[in-house]
């Protein structure tokens, strides 16, 4: 339904031959006009526009490879083609309707017929962008799509973050989304016009690190040929994101922890002290107090970088986020290459929402990639993401009574979050009474503050 505040949605008029032949059907939407390809192809880059109609005559024959490769790129659009009737014999125009468009309608046209497959049109276009994420607004980690609550916290804590000029230090599984994190924390951040320089301690191997992170003077180590200067250096007035960092071997770790004391890097080979002003966001997804405890990692270091410290939930803990990355990196893909692939079918998006990504974002990125390149029909089901026996696995159909203790349960913590303990307005929230939400919490083993004020006890 349209509401009232919905802003007027354009179309795009696109016919190379006669603007005439046929009216463009009025509607809740107003026309852009395009007499050429490349007029259309500036139209769509400079306007969001979801549906658009071009006409098809005998003599576009001749041009229909350079108007299949428009639509290829912009098949997010959804093409309607007025069609002259006799080329629908054609199997080339035949195809092209079948793999670019929405819906055709054979010349001459009838205008109501038209303005009910606009409406289609446009009522489909919209469902399948519905979810597309764009940056949450006001906060920083434009980049990092994601609604859930937890992610909400974590974009919140990143503007915090930002402000400050102490180090950080990112936790969370790998491929959730860590060096994207530090690069919204860097934006975010006074330094966003400086330089952000990151390096993976893990890929680089340990002899190398010392001089991959400070530089060297020539002829400081066999193969030294030129002076270099390190990541450090090059990130002065900026950022240093030090990925994987429980990997740094230990005598880089006493290098890494003068640096951060005095803010000044000595390169190999070289005895002069340069003065930096850099500032260090590490992640990693190893437990660094574990490392600590086994001697692999600096006590010293660890505390120096964990000043403020904020964790990537796993994929498997973010609500919706899955679909509504799904839907994201189709879009991005299908923007990158064009393809026929329309979107993803009901059982294929249930098949992500199930799914427990152990491999986090990174995993739905390349099965969402995979499921795009082997798909064979238009929408993308649970067997090309590789995703078919989640929908069958016995553990997602459960007895009804752990299904509603779990719902009670994340009612519950909700609510108590949602009024930050206050266990009156979260009684009166969930409709029951204190006595209840008491009652409840403690067969949840949820810690409430208790009636008299005791603070995270189970009454
Ligand atoms: N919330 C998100 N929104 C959009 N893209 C994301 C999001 N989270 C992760 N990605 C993408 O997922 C991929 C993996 O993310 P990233 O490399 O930041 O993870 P990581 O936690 O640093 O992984 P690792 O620990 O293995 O280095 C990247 O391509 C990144 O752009």
């Amino acid at each position: 339904m349209d509401s009232g505040s919905r802003p007027t949605q354009r179309l795009l008029w696109l016919a190379s031959m006669d603007l005439h032949a046929a009216p463009c059907p009025e509607g809740p939407w107003e026309w852009q006009r395009a007499d050429s390809l490349r007029r259309g192809e500036q139209i769509l880059e400079e306007q969001r526009i979801l549906v658009g109609i071009f006409l098809l005559a005998r003599k576009d024959l001749v041009t229909l490879p350079h108007l299949e490769a428009f639509l290829r790129r912009h098949c997010q659009v959804e093409w309607v083609a007025l069609v002259d009737p006799e080329l629908l014999w054609e199997p080339r125009v035949r195809e092209l309707l079948g793999h670019w468009c929405y819906d055709f309608h054979s010349t001459p046209v009838d205008p109501n017929r038209l303005r009910v497959i606009l409406g289609h049109a446009l009522g489909m276009a919209r469902l399948l962008t519905r979810g597309e994420p764009g940056p949450l607004p006001g906060q920083a980690g434009g980049m990092l799509v994601g609604e859930s609550p937890v992610m909400r916290q974590v974009l919140r804590t990143i503007t915090k973050v930002g402000r400050v000029d102490a180090p950080v230090l990112i936790t969370g599984e790998s491929g959730t989304g860590k060096e994207l994190a530090a690069r919204a924390v860097h934006d975010a951040s006074p330094r966003a016009s400086g330089p952000f320089e990151a390096i993976n301690c893990a890929a680089v191997p340990a002899a190398l690190v010392q001089s991959e992170l400070f530089g060297h003077e020539r002829g400081a180590f066999t193969g030294a040929h030129r002076a270099r200067q390190g990541h450090v250096c090059r990130a002065d007035g900026g950022t240093l994101f030090l990925d994987e960092i429980g990997d740094l071997p230990l005598e880089v770790q006493s290098t890494l922890l003068r640096f951060l004391q005095n803010q000044t890097v000595q390169r190999i080979g070289s005895d002069r002290e340069e003065k930096v002003d850099v500032r260090v966001v590490a992640a990693t997804h190893v437990d660094l107090e574990a490392a600590v405890r086994e001697g692999r990692f600096r006590e010293d270091l660890f505390y120096r970088l964990d000043v403020l410290r904020f964790q990537m939930p796993p994929l498997r803990e973010r609500d919706a986020d899955a679909v509504l990355l799904a839907r994201h990196f189709y879009q991005t893909f299908s923007r990158e290459r064009g393809h026929r692939v329309k979107g993803f079918s009901a059982a294929g998006l249930e098949s992500i929402r199930l799914h427990r990504w152990p491999g986090n974002v990174r995993e739905l990125i390349n099965r969402v990639r995979r499921a795009m390149v082997l798909c064979e029909s238009r929408y993308i089901q649970p067997w090309d993401l590789g995703l078919e026996e989640v929908l069958e696995a016995p553990a997602n159909l459960r007895p009804l009574e752990e299904v509603r203790a779990d719902a009670e349960r994340e009612a519950i913590t909700r609510a108590l979050a949602l009024h930050q303990g206050n266990v009156s307005a979260a009684a009166r929230h969930l409709e029951v009474s204190r006595i209840t939400l008491y009652r409840m919490a403690r067969r949840h083993g949820i810690p409430i503050p208790g009636p008299r004020g005791g603070d995270g006890a189970v009454p």
